[in-house]
């Protein structure tokens, strides 16, 4: 196994494991540390669902995957977080990067969640999802992490021990190449910078950051960087999937502004939709809200594919996390989306679309799925997947990728 990928949530797992398909590495993705023997692969993908765990949980988990990679022969590992560099005051992206290097017995690492490709672009390190700030996009009213400050050295202070110098590879010198950029991590670490936030907007640049840092053993980042890596034997194998048959659903959790929109598509062009209203959970008299979602999908499922949804705007989650407290409301939700997933598969859908990376990871977890082989790319950062020991397609998408029409785009795709 040449590299080892730890990825704190399920979507962002997948997304980056599509890429390492890309540029030719044979990559299987794990839900949770693997029980049985190391996967025949030259990339292992360990999925956790650690963004928005206590931060000793996530330290711990993923000193675990990096134990368990190290020993399956991974040469060099890859610390995956999100795009839009998600993550609350405590953390994890610096504690768990921080854990991972003192591991590793490494002094520097990059921090690079640039994605192009998805609009997401670092200049002078201040992070731009398309043409706005990240503090001015959407992102800052997540219902989990919302993120205020697009600046990346300021997000990354409170996460690492105090003293521990963060720096900037700016974007002059990223233009110069791969050597300058390793000259200027040379530099930095001279001057005591362990955290090296790498501007970055477009794949050339990311090229060159992969190029750049092609002897650190350990770097950080979005899935962008990992379209810079070459494999020795690249594989151009087709990935396609096998068909499985059975019904189609989609389950979406995320609030995001595209997740927003892709619903709303879905129901203005027809399509059946069900509602999981978040304010009735636990209300007097309302029925089980889970099996009231199942006894509305039940007799429709035969008609082709249905949306169940939580999918909300900020005001309506705002209230909800008002009435039932921000940790508590998003528990609750995910939980009731795990427990419908279950329900539609014990009645026949086998091809599954998931929006959200919490979401996905309470979906996946519950479905007892762990392992997926990851075939062709929706939209850039979302393949299908297949968990072969359960007969499942999965698609799991994050929260702000895919086209408007995603959820009909995807299942238009396998059968
Ligand atoms: N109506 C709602 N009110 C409050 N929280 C919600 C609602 N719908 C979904 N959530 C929660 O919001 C979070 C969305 O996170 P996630 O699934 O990771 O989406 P994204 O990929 O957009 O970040 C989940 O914890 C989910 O349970
Ligand atoms: O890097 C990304 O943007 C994604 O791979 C990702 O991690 C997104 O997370 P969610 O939006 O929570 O799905």
């Amino acid at each position: 196994m040449i590299l080892g990928v730890i990825a704190d949530d399920f979507t962002g797992a997948s997304d980056i494991a599509s890429m390492l398909v890309r540029a030719g590495l044979r990559t299987v993705q794990t839900i949770g540390l693997p029980d049985g023997p190391a996967p025949d692969a030259d990339a292992v993908v360990v999925a956790l669902k650690s963004r928005t765990a206590p931060v000793a949980d996530a330290v711990r988990e993923s000193l675990a995957a990096l134990a368990w990679l190290r020993a399956a022969g991974a040469q060099r590992f890859y610390f995956k977080y999100c795009s839009t560099f998600d993550s609350t005051a405590e953390g994890n992206i610096g504690p768990v990067t921080d854990a991972l290097m003192t591991a590793l017995g490494t002094d520097i690492t990059v921090m690079c969640p640039a994605l192009p490709e998805n609009g997401r672009t670092v200049y002078a390190g201040h992070l731009f999802v398309g043409d706005t700030l990240l503090s001015e996009s959407g992102m800052r009213h997540h219902p989990l992490t919302p993120m205020t400050d697009a600046n990346l050295l300021r997000v990354l202070q409170p996460q690492v021990p105090a003293g521990q110098g963060i720096g900037l590879v700016r974007h002059g010198t990223v233009a110069k190449g791969a050597d300058a950029v390793r000259r200027e991590l040379d530099t930095l670490r001279a001057r005591g910078v362990r955290y090296a936030v790498t501007d970055a907007v477009d794949n050339a640049d990311l090229k060159v950051l992969a190029e750049a840092t092609s002897d650190l053993p350990l770097v950080t980042g979005g899935s962008g960087l990992a379209l810079g890596l070459r494999a020795e034997a690249p594989r151009t194998d087709a990935t396609s999937l096998p068909p499985v048959g059975g019904h189609a659903a989609v389950l979406s959790g995320s609030c995001s502004v595209a997740t927003n929109a892709q619903v709303n598509d879905w129901i203005a062009s027809g399509r059946p939709a069900y509602r999981i209203d978040a304010m009735q959970f636990g209300a007097d008299g309302a029925p089980d809200p889970a099996e009231a979602a199942l006894a509305w999908a039940a007799p429709r499922l035969a008609g082709g594919p249905v949306l169940i949804y939580a999918t909300s705007t900020p005001d309506e989650v705002r209230a909800v996390q008002a009435h039932f407290g921000v940790e508590q409301a998003g528990v609750l939700v995910e939980d009731c989306l795990a427990r419908v997933a279950c329900g539609l598969v014990d009645l026949g859908v086998r091809r599954l679309v998931t929006a959200g990376g919490e979401t996905s990871g309470a979906v996946v977890n519950a479905l007892d799925v762990n392992q997926l082989r990851i075939g062709p790319t929706i939209d850039p950062g979302v393949p299908w997947t297949h968990a072969e020991q359960r007969g499942l397609l999965l698609a799991m998408k994050s929260g702000n990728f895919g086209t408007v029409d995603f959820f009909a785009k995807a299942l238009g795709q396998v059968a």
